[in-house]
């Protein structure tokens, strides 16, 4: 089956962008990962699938995610933008102020005119068994209005606090992202088994109340050059623990985000940017 795609990437958080608005995709996850594969596919961090929106819902767009390990996932920060950029781009869409139903949750892209793109990532899920985390048996730390869950790793008990912005998130506070030990540490926290289903590892180091630098381990695609959702999650965490305020500058390895953030049960804003990289056609085997 042949396919055409759109590659893109946010900060370096990269994607395959498919528009299925004409007619349906439902590849396998085999096939997911064919194509996210940085050998014999296209490559990229994750997939995202452009569908039709619901008018009753008064969405303009649903927008679907699979990891680059074929798996799907409820939300994608940086390709939220990407999608934005897209749909804008090719013509889907001429409206500034995107509505579009996730897996989880309906979220706002807002496009700038500087190129960036702004999105309404709705309020935080900040009670553990919404995450999903399972605290039974643990007495977290408590900082301000947040929590630090002690948790063990083999030969390394961390603190992490737990966020979800529609997908799960860990966070946890070092001295250095540049000496952070996310290859060791990251696999063990995203399979850890109080997440039941897997977790984003974020590193956060603190470098003054408005900004801060990380690094992300994700949930079925490894260390990426940024995560979106991951910058949402560490912002929303350094501010309960009152480590942060209310805007703030996040430098990852692939570039910088913007996010704000006024409190329990306000929308997170993400701002940063969207890029095309080149458009092309696949051959995709039958997986
Ligand atoms: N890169 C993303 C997050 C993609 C999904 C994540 N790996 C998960 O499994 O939840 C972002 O920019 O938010």
């Amino acid at each position: 089956m042949k396919l055409r795609f759109t590659k893109m990437h946010g900060a370096g958080n990269d994607f395959v962008v498919l528009d299925a608005t004409r007619a349906p995709i439902d590849l396998s996850p085999a096939q997911y990962r064919f194509l996210a594969d940085r050998r014999f596919g296209i490559g990229a961090d994750q997939i995202l699938i452009v569908e039709p929106g619901d008018a009753a819902r008064g969405t303009d767009f649903t927008y679907r995610i699979m990891n680059a390990d074929g798996g799907e996932v409820e939300q994608c920060g940086n390709g939220a933008r990407c999608f934005a950029r897209f749909v804008h781009d090719t013509g889907l869409t001429s409206k500034d102020v995107i509505r579009v139903q996730t897996q989880k949750a309906v979220i706002e892209p807002h496009l700038q005119a500087d190129g960036r793109v702004t999105v309404d990532m709705g309020a935080p899920f900040l009670v553990p068994a919404e995450v999903p985390f399972d605290g039974t048996g643990l007495t977290p730390r408590l900082e301000n209005g947040g929590e630090l869950w002690p948790i063990e790793l083999a030969n390394h008990p961390v603190e992490v606090a737990v966020v979800s912005m529609g997908n799960p998130h860990a966070v946890m506070r070092v001295d250095s992202t540049e000496h952070a030990p996310v290859d060791e540490l990251g696999p063990q926290i995203e399979g850890h088994r109080r997440f039941p289903r897997r977790v984003n590892a974020g590193f956060m180091e603190v470098v003054n109340r408005g900004h801060i630098r990380l690094r992300v381990y994700e949930r079925g695609s490894g260390e990426t050059l940024a995560c979106g959702s991951g910058a949402c999650a560490a912002v929303v965490a350094g501010i309960r623990l009152g480590w942060l305020d209310e805007a703030v500058d996040v430098d990852m390895p692939g570039g910088r985000l913007t996010i704000r953030w006024a409190g329990p049960g306000t929308p997170v804003l993400m701002t940063g940017p969207a890029v095309k990289v080149f458009d092309g056609e696949i051959d995709v085997p039958a997986l």
